[in-house]
C-alpha cells in the first residue's frame, strides 16, 4: 500500500480523535491496517496537537480548526444514497412501484416509507429465506470475520445480489428509490425475531478505530445507508428505535425505514435497534448501501 500521508488520511485521524479515540488506539488501528509504525506515528504527530496524559481527551473543536488552518482541509461530507424529496412529494416513483413518503427527519436523516413491498413480495421473501435461516452473525470488527453476537438474538440469512427474479426486482426498485447503483449494495439480509428477541442499539457503519475494519472496507468501502423493510407485523413490540432522537418506527408489513450516515461517527445520531418483540413474529429485510462496488 501507499505510505503517503494524504489529506484523506489526516481527515480520518482528525475524525478518530474528535470521536475520543486516543493517539495509541489510532496508531494501533493504522498499524494493523498496514501502515509502517514510523509513518503512522509521523502522520499522527503532524496531524494532532500533543495529547494530554490520562485520561485521553477528545480533541476540542478549536484543535481541529487549528489543524485545518495548518493546511489540512477537511473535505465536505460524502454523497450518500437518498430519496429526492426536494419538492415534498407525497409519493415517489421507484420504477415498478409508487412508494408513499410517510415521515421524514433531517438530523439524523430518516425517512419512513409505505408500500415498498407488496404483501406477496413479503410472503415470497419469508418463504425463500426460511429454510436458510441461522442464528445471526455480526461482522467481527477485531478480525473482519463473523461471530455470534449476544446483542442480536434474531435469526438471519443473506440473499446473494440478483439471485432470483424477486431479489433482482426488489434491488432495482431500491436502487431507483435511493438513487444508488445496484452494485453498490450488499445482498439483502433477512432477520426473524421470535417473542423476546431483539437487536440492541448499534451503528451499521464499520467503526474506523476497530482493527478489522480496513479488511471489511476492501469489499466496497463504508456502509452509507440502511433500508429496513418490514415483512411481517408483530402484534406488540419490535419497532425500530433511534434512541438519540426518541424515534420508534412501527414494523408495518410492506413499509420500510431508510436512514443514512455520511461519516462513520456517532455524531450522525444513527444509533438504532430492533426493540424486543413482545407478541407475534417480526421478519425484516435489510439492504445496506456501500460507498463503492460491493463484490
Ligand atoms: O430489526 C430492526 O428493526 C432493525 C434491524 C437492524 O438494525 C439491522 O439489520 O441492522
Ligand atoms: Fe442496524
Amino acid at each position: 500500500m501507499s505510505q503517503i500521508i494524504t489529506i484523506e488520511l489526516r481527515q480520518w485521524i482528525l475524525e478518530q480523535a474528535a470521536a475520543g479515540h486516543s493517539h495509541d488506539s489510532i496508531l494501533a488501528a493504522m498499524v494493523s491496517a498496514g501502515w509502517a509504525r514510523d509513518v503512522a506515528s509521523h502522520a499522527l504527530t503532524n496531524t494532532l496537537p500533543a495529547q494530554q496524559p490520562n485520561p485521553p481527551a477528545p480533541v476540542a473543536p478549536e484543535a481541529v480548526q487549528a489543524a485545518e488552518q495548518g493546511g489540512v482541509r477537511v473535505a465536505s461530507a460524502v454523497k450518500v444514497p437518498d430519496l429526492d424529496l426536494s419538492r415534498s412529494p407525497r409519493q415517489v416513483d421507484a420504477g415498478d412501484r409508487t412508494i408513499d413518503v410517510l415521515a421524514t427527519l433531517t438530523q439524523p436523516r430518516v425517512v419512513v416509507l409505505g408500500g415498498v413491498l407488496s404483501d406477496e413480495e413479503c410472503d415470497a421473501l419469508i418463504a425463500a429465506a426460511r429454510p436458510r435461516m441461522a442464528r445471526s452473525l455480526t461482522v467481527q470488527t477485531q478480525t473482519g470475520g463473523e461471530e455470534l453476537n449476544p446483542d442480536r438474538t434474531s435469526n438471519g440469512m443473506f440473499f446473494n445480489r440478483g439471485e432470483s427474479e424477486l431479489i433482482t426486482r426488489i434491488e432495482a426498485r431500491i436502487a431507483r428509490l435511493l438513487n444508488w447503483p445496484v452494485d453498490h449494495g450488499e445482498g439483502i439480509q433477512v432477520l426473524h425475531y421470535h417473542p423476546g428477541a431483539e437487536y440492541k442499539p448499534h451503528y451499521d457503519y464499520f467503526d474506523p478505530a476497530e482493527p478489522g475494519t480496513p479488511t471489511i472496507l476492501k469489499r466496497g468501502g463504508q456502509r452509507l445507508a440502511t433500508l429496513v423493510m418490514y415483512l411481517s407485523e408483530p402484534a406488540r413490540g419490535g419497532g425500530t428505535t433511534f434512541p438519540d432522537v426518541g424515534l420508534e418506527v412501527a414494523p408495518q408489513r410492506g413499509n420500510a425505514v431508510f436512514f443514512s450516515y455520511d461519516r462513520p461517527q456517532p455524531t450522525t445520531r444513527t444509533l438504532h435497534g430492533g426493540a424486543p418483540v413482545i407478541e407475534g413474529e417480526k421478519w425484516v429485510a435489510t439492504k445496506w448501501l456501500r460507498e463503492r462496488v460491493f463484490t
